[in-house]
C-alpha cells in the first residue's frame, strides 16, 4: 500500500492575504506531482511555504521525511566551484567539524555524470551560465538522498536536450528509488511526460488536482491560460503533445 510522502490539508498560504482557496492534496510516496500555473499566480510561494520557509496562513503542512528543494535561481556569496556547491547537499550526511568522505566526493562526482557535467567540476559556481547553474543545483539535490524533492521550474533556463535530461532524472528517482517529487513548470507538455498527478492553479483562486491526464485537459488549459491549446496525439508516442491554436498578428 502506498504511503504519503507529503500531506497538503486547508492550506491557505501568501505574503498577506491567501493567494488562493483552501488547498488539499497529497502527494504518495513514489508519485510526481506537477505544478502549473500563470507567472505570479503562486507556484515558488507554494513551495516556501510547503518547506515551512514561508509560514502558512492556514491548515497544514504534513511530510514524513526531510524535503528538499531546488529554488530557481541561486546566489552564493563566495566563489565555490561547481564541486563544492555539489557537496554541500552532503551536509546532513558529514558530522559535525568532519570532511566529506570519500564516499561523499564520488556521490558528488556521480551526480555532476548524471547530469552530464562532469567537465564544470573545477569551475567557479558563478562563472557558469544560468542553466549550467540549473543543472549543479539539480546534481546538488541529488546527493541529499531526500525523500521528497520540490524543484522550482528546473527547466527553465535548459536548453531541449538539457529538459529531456532532467525529466528522465526526475521520473527515474521516482520509479527507481521510489522519490517523491513535486516540480513547478510553464510546459504542460512536461507535465504529461512525467507527472503523475498536477495540481493547476487557476484565475480568481481557483485550482484543479488530480491524476495529470484528467487535469492537463483542453478545458482546463484554457480556463488556466485563456489561450486554444489542442491535445494531439502522435503515431507511436504514449504521451500526448500541445500545440497552441494561435497565430500572431501582423
Ligand atoms: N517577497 C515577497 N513579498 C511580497 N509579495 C511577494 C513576494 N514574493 C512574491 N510575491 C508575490 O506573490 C505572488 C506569487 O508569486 P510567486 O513568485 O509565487 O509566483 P510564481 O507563480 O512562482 O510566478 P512565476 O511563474 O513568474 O515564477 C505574486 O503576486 C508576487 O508578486
Amino acid at each position: 500500500m502506498k504511503s504519503a510522502a507529503l500531506r497538503v490539508n486547508q492550506l491557505t498560504y501568501g505574503y498577506r492575504a491567501p493567494l488562493f482557496e483552501p488547498l488539499t492534496f497529497c502527494c504518495q510516496k513514489g508519485e510526481i506531482w506537477a505544478v502549473l500555473g500563470r507567472n505570479g499566480l503562486g507556484k515558488s510561494t507554494l513551495l516556501d511555504t510547503l518547506t515551512g520557509t514561508l509560514p502558512a496562513l492556514g491548515g497544514c503542512v504534513e511530510n514524513a521525511g526531510g524535503i528538499g528543494i531546488v529554488a530557481q535561481h541561486c546566489q552564493l556569496p563566495f566563489p565555490y566551484t561547481v564541486s563544492d556547491v555539489v557537496l554541500m547537499g552532503r551536509a546532513q550526511h558529514v558530522k559535525l567539524f568532519a570532511q566529506p568522505s570519500l564516499q561523499d566526493q564520488q556521490r558528488a562526482t556521480q551526480a555532476l555524470e548524471q547530469l552530464n557535467i562532469a567537465q564544470l567540476a573545477s569551475r567557479s559556481f558563478s562563472s557558469l551560465s544560468g542553466g549550467q547553474q540549473q543543472l549543479v543545483m539539480i546534481a546538488r539535490s541529488l546527493v541529499t538522498e531526500c525523500q521528497m524533492l520540490l524543484l522550482d521550474e528546473p527547466c527553465s533556463a535548459l536548453d531541449l536536450a538539457n529538459q529531456q535530461v532532467v525529466l528522465q532524472l526526475i521520473s527515474d528517482l521516482a520509479h527507481q528509488q521510489g522519490c517523491s517529487i513535486l516540480f513547478s513548470t510553464h510546459d504542460p507538455l512536461h507535465a504529461l511526460q512525467i507527472a503523475t498527478h498536477t495540481l493547476l492553479l487557476l484565475p480568481e483562486g481557483e485550482w484543479r488536482a488530480g491524476p495529470t491526464n484528467s487535469i492537463v485537459t483542453e478545458e482546463n488549459l484554457f480556463l488556466a491560460y485563456g489561450l486554444p491549446l489542442r491535445k494531439l496525439s502522435v503515431e507511436n508516442h504514449h504521451t500526448p503533445f500541445i500545440a497552441p491554436l494561435f497565430s500572431i498578428r501582423r
